[in-house]
């Protein structure tokens, strides 16, 4: 899939933006503040209807109007899809195919985009939330039916929290509205989990390949999931929901001091293992990369063989952050395959081989030519 056109109208710096892609490697190169992650967070908006830097969609629409519009005419192998989001400072409208969705949920995936961000050398290094992030992303897009499980759950936890809070502050000492809470978020629970297990034992394929190859098969990468709760990949629902009961049932009381919730998807964790030893802790600075670089490759290819298309990479400032090895091999995987825009504040950073085939745009204070 590829984007063939991208409209802009009040998107951070950009005042009206109206740009026409070509399926191929478009690098856009500026200096500092110029609109560069702005053009790439707008794309990623538009496919994901949020953004991959702020929770805050206000931020979204330029400093001196009241609404943000994106639209983009995506296509795909047997249609061309027209998308539009509006950002108003009282929320989000989507549509697709000029119609406006109700669920957002059912709007995302119309477009897939895979992000590679300077943060993103941070998924091995970073906090778990950074992990939990790329995790719940990346399946959403390809999963509604997860997206929602995602919202469910959340709306329940948070309830759940607010509970716990007054039974420790004692304002409130009937356990049935806890027990209640509870049943409800070991629903959502499992069903997060069963799916994230399904989702990274395909990623660690893909992973695990690439990585031997950037490595020069010196390097065997195991990502594993670490949950708060014992739960492993071969239990079914039933056995999952008994061992999510029995620890809600004993840690009770130490719930009640906390107020909060301890276990659960919010809580789980990804690990990372090179020849069997943790990334996070034992691994140098360039293996951590290889690994981010690694899951972020595997994720195109998951995409492609989940939905049969490969999806749109962002590649924002990070090709100077990767070796001239690590760089031929991402091209190499991309190049003639996947619809890929790349910032850089400096065109020297960049192979010449893959500008000899790129389109290149020049961004100046929220203009493109
Ligand atoms: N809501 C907004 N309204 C207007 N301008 C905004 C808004 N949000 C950010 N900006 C401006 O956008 C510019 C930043 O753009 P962006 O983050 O895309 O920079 P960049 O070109 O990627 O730079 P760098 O190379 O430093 O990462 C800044 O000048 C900032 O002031």
């Amino acid at each position: 899939m590829h984007i063939k056109q991208l409209d802009l109208k009040n998107f951070r710096n950009y005042n009206q933006l109206s740009i026409p892609f070509e399926n191929k490697v478009n690098v856009i190169i500026g200096e500092n503040a110029q609109g560069k992650t702005n053009l790439l967070e707008a794309i990623y908006v538009l496919a994901m209807a949020k953004s991959h830097r702020t929770s805050n969609d206000k931020e979204l629409i330029h400093w001196d109007k009241d609404y943000a519009k994106i639209e983009g005419w995506v296509e795909k192998k047997n249609n061309t899809i027209p998308l539009e989001l509006l950002i108003t400072k009282k929320g989000k409208k989507a549509k697709c195919n000029h119609l406006e969705q109700v669920r957002l949920s059912k709007y995302i995936g119309n477009i897939n985009v895979v992000m590679f961000a300077p943060e993103d050398l941070n998924l091995v290094k970073g906090s778990p939330g950074i992990r939990r992030r790329f995790i719940d992303m990346e399946i959403g897009q390809v999963s509604p039916v997860y997206l929602n499980n995602i919202s469910l759950y959340q709306k329940v936890l948070h309830q759940r929290n607010q509970y716990l809070k007054l039974l420790q502050s004692k304002k409130q000492t009937d356990m049935t509205m806890l027990d209640i809470y509870t049943e409800q978020l070991i629903e959502f629970a499992v069903k997060i989990i069963k799916k994230r297990f399904e989702f990274l034992h395909l990623l660690q394929e893909w992973a695990k390949t690439i990585h031997f190859s950037i490595s020069r098969g010196l390097e065997n990468l195991q990502i594993y999931y670490k949950p708060s709760v014992d739960v492993s990949e071969e239990d079914d629902l039933s056995k999952m929901i008994n061992k999510y009961q029995d620890k809600f049932i004993n840690q009770k009381q130490k719930e009640i001091e906390r107020g909060m919730t301890l276990f659960g998807p919010h809580r789980d964790d990804l690990l990372f293992e090179i020849n069997g030893r943790d990334v996070q802790t034992f691994g140098s600075q360039g293996q951590q990369r290889t690994t981010a670089l690694s899951v972020k490759l595997a994720e195109i290819e998951l995409i492609n063989s989940e939905i049969g298309e490969f999806p749109i990479l962002l590649l924002d400032d990070v090709l100077s952050e990767l070796d001239d090895y690590r760089q031929s091999h991402l091209l190499s995987t991309i190049q003639g395959k996947v619809q890929t825009f790349v910032t850089t504040t400096n065109i020297d950073g960049i192979h010449h081989e893959t500008l000899t085939k790129a389109s290149i745009f020049q961004v100046n204070n929220g203009n493109l030519i």
